[in-house]
């Protein structure tokens, strides 16, 4: 950790709002608002005006960099609680995720906050925004939550607590990074060096706008900038550069379009991290929470079996060979055709021309990633379908849970 950035945790009202390599408390390292073009000119500021930018700047840090309090024990309850987004677009996919997954999350209106999986009588589900989420899990008020791999690093900040269960369950697909406007002085700013070059000073810092601050005064500190203030909005940040409020921003990408609308850019090396749906769990609930654990063990075995079959579709093409040994050994000679273990082959009877039956003719079935299908397929009577579910013996993610807990698969119920 950089000593700026401990400086930071250790006295976070004051150091909020100072630059990110500068003294702790040090006023004149405070940006305010100003108009664009200003920079070259060292701006002055009334004593008032300054006491209003770090008084905005704390109180919105602060909000970020708080640790979340925790109680020393977890409250005693006969239930067990699996958080879910209560809106935004990581909501609906949530559900619908459940649902592949035969999970039918009952939630009669969308301003009824606590819910029930008929499948899972032992679990409540409860509504939370995405950010309370992982509160709500930091304290132990719920044990279980699906939340964006982006907010568990942002509210989340590495807290020993929180066990990442499965970091990919592949819906909220997006990335945090820069956003540089690709005009005026930042056309030719094309990678994370050439910014960090430019003339940033405590008069004229690089101003970034963000809601993920703690993640921003992390990346920041780490890749070396010294003249950083950070400032916070709630949404349609792209607008902030043109606006002239800030220089560039920091947030979330995933089709690049509110980026491009907006005239601003990506550069090399400012992706800050990859995000997507993710299952989190309370630690000490895992261990501590009776049943829970087997919850989990059948939340990962139903996760795991249906986004393994997404990847994949099931063929079944019929294919001419001297026997059924031959054709499978065509097969598994190429990787792509060989299936999850080997290839199923049988014979097809079929009545040929002259009344006798077609004797050379099989029908093979495997698994093909869905991204291989073109490839791998050729010529006709070949049949594709979608696979609903691949069950493995144990989800890999389990024996990984069960390793990081120190926890023997014995002790359970697992039947
Ligand atoms: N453009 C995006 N594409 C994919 N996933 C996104 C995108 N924006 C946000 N996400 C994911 O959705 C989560 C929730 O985002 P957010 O809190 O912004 O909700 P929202 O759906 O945008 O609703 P709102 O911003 O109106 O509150 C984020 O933490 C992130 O994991
Ligand atoms: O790369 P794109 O596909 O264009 O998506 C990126 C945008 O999506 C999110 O905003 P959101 O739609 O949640 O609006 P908000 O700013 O009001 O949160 C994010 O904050 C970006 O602005
Ligand atoms: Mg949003």
């Amino acid at each position: 950790m950089s000593p700026a950035l401990s400086q930071q945790r250790a006295a976070p009202a004051v150091a909020c709002a100072a630059r990110l390599g500068g003294r702790a408390g040090s006023s004149s390292s405070i940006a305010s608002s100003r108009r664009p073009g200003s920079r070259a000119a060292p701006r002055r500021q009334t004593l008032q005006g300054r006491q209003a930018a770090l008084e905005v700047a704390c109180s919105l840090n602060n909000s970020a960099g708080t640790a979340v309090p925790k109680p020393l024990k977890l409250d005693e309850r006969d239930t067990l609680r699996l958080a879910l987004p209560s809106k935004g677009r990581m909501a609906e996919d949530t559900l619908q995720l459940l649902k592949d997954c035969q999970l039918s999350v009952v939630k009669p209106n969308p301003r009824q906050y606590v819910a029930r999986i008929s499948q899972l009588p032992d679990l409540e589900v409860w509504f939370q925004r995405a950010t309370d989420v992982v509160r709500k899990l930091i304290t132990g008020d719920v044990d279980l939550g699906i939340v964006g791999l982006d907010m568990l690093a942002e509210i989340g900040n590495d807290d020993p607590d929180v066990v990442v269960l499965h970091d990919a369950l592949d819906f909220g697909q997006c990335h945090l990074a820069l956003g540089v406007p690709t005009g005026g002085r930042f056309a030719a700013i094309n990678s994370l060096e050439e910014l960090r070059s430019m003339p940033w000073s405590e008069q004229a810092p690089l101003r970034v706008v963000t809601g993920y601050q703690n993640i921003a005064r992390k990346y920041f500190a780490e890749k070396g900038f010294e003249n950083v203030v950070l400032l916070s909005a709630d949404g349609a940040l792209e607008a902030a550069p043109a606006m002239g409020s800030a220089d560039i921003i920091l947030d979330l990408v995933s089709t690049g379009v509110t980026l491009r609308e907006n005239n601003l850019k990506q550069i090399a090396g400012g992706t800050i991290m990859h995000s997507q749906g993710a299952l989190v769990a309370n630690r000490r609930a895992l261990l501590e929470r009776p049943g829970l654990l087997e919850i989990c063990h059948e939340l990962l075995e139903r996760l795991e079996a249906h986004l393994t079959a997404n990847a994949y579709y099931s063929v079944i093409a019929n294919m001419r060979g001297g026997s059924a040994a031959e054709v499978s050994l065509r097969l598994l000679q190429n990787a792509e055709l060989a299936g999850l273990s080997g290839p199923t082959v049988s014979r097809v009877y079929t009545l040929g021309a002259d009344g006798k039956a077609e004797p050379h003719l099989y029908a093979a079935t495997i698994c093909v990633p869905k991204k291989r299908l073109y490839p791998a397929i050729g010529g006709s009577g070949v049949l594709v379908q979608p696979m609903t579910y691949i069950f493995d013996e144990e989800p890999p993610r389990w024996r990984h849970l069960l390793d990081t807990l120190g926890v023997s698969a014995d002790s359970l119920d697992l039947s």
